[in-house]
């Protein structure tokens, strides 16, 4: 089973210059993978991420998921496919601060139907001895684990990855990167990961380079380090 992204465009009129913001994307990737989005600021990585999380529309081009049309969707089918099939993961972690580590992370099990055991989620993701405490007892790479934690108790077949270590230390950093493949792996979750970091490429299945909206480059990893042996 694959993703399928065909000739994917968005443009942006900038006064009356038309930008693209992408430009006939297109590629495959199985199901399952861990594939790390590259490119310079302004490229498109966030503009596809979007795209592919239901969160934004393309103007032209087509996402096939297991034979399923994802750009024809409905809005209201669209906001149905965010809920059951996507976790989405940023760089700053909008956790809701006057609830505690367990009912922000219930906060979004209760949105999907197929959600899994909040209990187990914190067991996977070493947060359970934090689980009484409010966001700002928490320090930054704590905080960065609950919002993986709010993403994946949907039980998600695709987490999208925005940028999740730009604002952490690099022990922090590793250690979320280490999260993602484990749960990638774990629940056979597809992963797209939009980064800067260049180093964190060499633990992806996939990479994904873009430029000006356009894909530069696209490399099938045969030997994915570990994410505990990436550095930078
Ligand atoms: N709402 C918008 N209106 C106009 N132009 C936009 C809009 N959103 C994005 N763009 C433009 O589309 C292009 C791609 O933007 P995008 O945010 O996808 O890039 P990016 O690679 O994620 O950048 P960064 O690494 O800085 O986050 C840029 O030129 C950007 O200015």
């Amino acid at each position: 089973m694959s993703i399928k992204v065909c000739n994917l465009k968005k443009r942006y009129m900038i006064g009356k210059n038309e930008i693209f913001a992408l430009n006939n994307v297109s590629f495959e990737i199985n199901k399952g993978s861990f594939a790390v989005i590259l490119g310079p600021s302004g490229s498109g990585k966030s503009t596809l991420l979007n795209i592919l999380g239901g969160i934004d529309k393309a103007d032209e081009g087509k996402i096939i998921i297991d034979d399923e049309e994802i750009t024809k969707y409905s809005d209201e089918k669209l906001t149905e496919y965010r809920r059951n099939y996507v976790g989405f993961i940023f760089q700053f972690y909008n956790l809701v601060n006057t609830l505690n580590v367990y009912e922000n992370v219930c906060s979004t099990a209760v949105l999907s139907k197929n959600s899994l055991d909040v209990e187990e989620i914190l067991d996977v993701i070493g947060l359970k001895a934090h689980k009484r405490k409010f966001p700002y007892e928490l320090s930054g790479g704590e905080q960065q684990r609950v919002a993986i934690a709010r993403a994946i108790v949907k039980n998600p077949k695709m987490i999208l990855c925005d940028e999740p270590t730009g604002a952490l230390d690099y022990e922090n950093a590793k250690n979320i990167l280490s999260i993602l493949r484990n749960i990638n792996q774990k629940y056979n979750t597809t992963v797209f990961l939009v980064t800067h970091n260049v180093a964190i490429s060499k633990m992806a299945d996939v990479i994904i380079r873009l430029r000006s909206g356009e894909i530069i480059d696209y490399i099938l990893n045969e030997a994915p380090l570990k994410a505990e042996e990436v550095e930078w």
